[in-house]
């Protein structure tokens, strides 16, 4: 890099794109002076889909590095302009965690502001993998994190931010499965692609982690290099008393029969119901009545803390 942080022809190599008002917005003043300290450009988000646009633009306009500073929406935003921008993996993206949960900045070891522009500067680089959803036949739409489908949009509206910290895209569930008397669950075919049993039942809910693994099967963070997915189907049995959080945590549990895991890097998931059901990418809302999902192997290129493992247990 230049010392000014430009290209020869004058565009920005490094930019960054701030969400000033994500979490509770008090990341913002700090995050402007230690950028313009490590020499990005800002570009600041003004409602939502700026992110997209932004990212998209620096990508074109030849930046090699676009940071996201934001929680996991921002974040997914940048990352679905420089896919759209088809710079990916040869842009770098960057975390600069300014949301509540943060879930994925902790999932690459990213302990916080200060931390992250240490990390740009001299932490390890990989090359991750890239979930992809297309819903209901449209174009792949990039996710980090996870795409978790079956709870309803008034569970989530209804999540409070202290839960989203504690249990990230799980608070989503935790609340769905509390406020439901009874519960059906909603018919679904998940169907792995090139080989592998498929799964049809009546699901409460199913979760499927690119960067992001659920409970029960050792370490949080997923391997995000193996250019898989991992699947968990939660049955929805009306037998089972799902009121409460320990019930919850006894579902996803390792010792419940009420779960299926399986491991793939692409799958159909079709809902058969007459309604669409309620899909969360990275935590913004779809719906959707069906979704092609795949794992995009190794990339998108980032630097990443100390504590990120390339293979957890
Ligand atoms: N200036 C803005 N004003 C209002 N909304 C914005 C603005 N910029 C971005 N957004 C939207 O805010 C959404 C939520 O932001 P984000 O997920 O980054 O933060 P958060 O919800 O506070 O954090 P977390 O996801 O960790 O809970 C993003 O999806 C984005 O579309």
């Amino acid at each position: 890099m230049s010392r000014a942080g430009r290209n020869a022809d004058g565009t920005d190599e490094r930019v960054l794109v701030l969400n000033p008002v994500s979490g509770d917005g008090e990341h913002a003043p700090r995050v402007r002076e230690l950028a313009a300290a490590h020499g990005f450009a800002v570009r600041e988000t003004e409602r939502p889909g700026d992110g997209i646009e932004l990212a998209r633009e620096a990508a074109e306009d030849g930046a090699d590095l676009v940071a996201a500073c934001g929680g996991d929406g921002t974040l997914n935003e940048v990352v679905r302009g420089l896919w759209n921008a088809d710079a990916l993996p040869d842009t770098a993206f960057a975390v600069v965690p300014g949301g509540t949960g943060n879930n994925f900045a902790g999932n690459v070891g990213i302990e916080g502001v200060e931390h992250a522009f240490e990390v740009i500067e001299a932490g390890r680089w990989r090359t991750i993998d890239l979930g992809l959803v297309a819903v209901d036949g449209g174009d792949p739409i990039p996710f980090l994190n996870s795409c978790v489908g079956g709870f309803t949009a008034e569970a989530s509206a209804s999540t409070s931010s202290d839960q989203k910290e504690r249990y990230g895209v799980l608070a989503y569930v935790f609340n769905t499965l509390r406020e439901v008397a009874s519960f059906e669950g909603i018919t679904l075919d998940v169907t792995p692609i090139g080989g592998g049993e498929g799964w049809r039942g009546d699901a409460a809910c199913v979760l499927i982690g690119n960067g992001r693994r659920f409970p029960g099967g050792g370490s949080e963070q997923a391997n995000v290099e193996d250019g898989r997915l991992d699947v968990t189907i939660v049955e929805g049995d009306p037998t089972v008393d799902l009121a409460g959080e320990a019930a919850v945590h006894r579902l996803l549990g390792r010792e419940t029969g009420n779960i299926t895991r399986l491991q793939t890097a692409e799958l159909d998931v079709a809902v058969r119901e007459d309604d669409p059901v309620t899909f969360s990418l990275d935590g913004e809302l779809a719906s959707a009545r069906h979704l092609h999902v795949e794992s995009r192997a190794r990339t998108l290129r980032l630097p990443v803390g100390d504590a990120y493992e390339p293979a957890p247990d």
